[in-house]
């Protein structure tokens, strides 16, 4: 199977398929240093990336904003100064979808 991050986004439906634990441990195997947190029943994806400054903050937060664009989904990020803190779902469906781990793959790409 190509990488993660490599594979298609699909269109995200109101009644597509939230993940399934399965899936999450599998997934979840390709991007180690991202967190599952619960936010008021939410399943959310979620990373800090630290950096020198605020520029390079604002830099990557740009770079997470294309690839957003590209695939039409889209994250919550907070930057400030020397980090940003990204955090993936899918409101659709108020939760995880397969596209959020795939975009958290792109996510580390990107802060390469
Ligand atoms: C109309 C537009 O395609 C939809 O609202 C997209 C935009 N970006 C999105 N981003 C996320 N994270 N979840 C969505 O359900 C979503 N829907």
């Amino acid at each position: 199977m190509s990488q993660l991050s490599e594979q298609q986004c699909e269109a995200c439906s109101i009644d597509a398929p939230k993940v399934t634990e399965d899936e999450i441990e599998q997934y979840k195997a390709d991007i180690p240093e991202w967190q599952i947190v619960d936010r008021d029943g939410i399943m959310q994806l979620e990373r800090t990336f630290k950096f020198r400054d605020f520029q390079q903050a604002l830099d990557f937060t740009q770079r997470v904003g294309e690839i957003a664009e590209q695939a039409d989904h889209h994250p919550a990020i907070l930057t400030e100064y020397g980090k940003v803190t990204v955090t993936w779902w899918s409101h659709k469906i108020k939760g995880l979808h397969r596209n959020d781990f795939i975009l958290a793959a792109r996510t580390d790409e990107v802060a390469k």
